[in-house]
């Protein structure tokens, strides 16, 4: 794989690898359901309106992985702030990311670079140095908004046509 650069090769992009549209967002319906039933961080989530999160982690994997996205969310450490997110409970999330992307068999070198993508936003979403897992969200945590029906209904992946609709206008 090392050598296919210099042979003139197109790299697929990870999102291609991944699957595409309908493979990550299968990935994050199913890392999801793993996170909200997980002891260890569920208590973070408890306040939280479920449809906006999968919306903005579906569209900012979809941005960060080299699909067609525009990640319209907060920043990482905006949406986290205020939650005493531990580094225990950081790790905890990824177990249950990697859980998934092995149900789905996601090969290890995908694996590795979309935790490597990942990885740099700990120092951004963790708030206490511990190693501690399960511990409550501070009670004047304020969740942020649910989006409006129609964005969700719509979804976080760009229409295939949308580029073509645009230029009629
Ligand atoms: C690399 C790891 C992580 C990524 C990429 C990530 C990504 C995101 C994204 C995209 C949002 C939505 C932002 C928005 O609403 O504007 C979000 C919100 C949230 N995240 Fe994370 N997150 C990570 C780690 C964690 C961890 C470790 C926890 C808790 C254990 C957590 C708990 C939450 C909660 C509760 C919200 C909703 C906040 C609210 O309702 O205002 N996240 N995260």
């Amino acid at each position: 794989q090392g050598a296919s650069s210099s042979s003139g090769e197109q790299k697929k992009t990870l999102y291609e690898r991944l699957g595409g549209e309908a493979a990550i967002s299968a990935v994050v319906d199913d890392f999801a359901q793993r996170v909200l039933a997980d002891p260890r961080i569920n208590q973070k989530f408890a306040k939280s309106n479920a449809p906006r999160l999968l919306y903005f982690l579906k569209q900012q994997i979809c941005a960060a992985t080299g699909g067609p996205c525009k990640y319209e969310g907060r920043d990482m450490q905006t949406a986290h702030r205020n939650m005493g997110i531990t580094n225990g409970e950081f790790n905890a999330l990824v177990e249950d990311l990697v859980a998934t992307l092995n149900k789905f068999n996601v090969p290890k070198p995908e694996q590795d670079e979309l935790l490597g993508i990942l990885a740099p936003m700990r120092s951004q979403i963790v708030e206490v140095q511990s190693d501690a897992t399960g511990t409550p969200l501070p009670a004047d945590f304020k969740p942020a908004p649910p989006l409006p029906e129609k964005k969700i209904k719509a979804g976080p992946f760009p229409k295939k046509n949308q580029r073509k609709m645009k230029a009629r206008r």
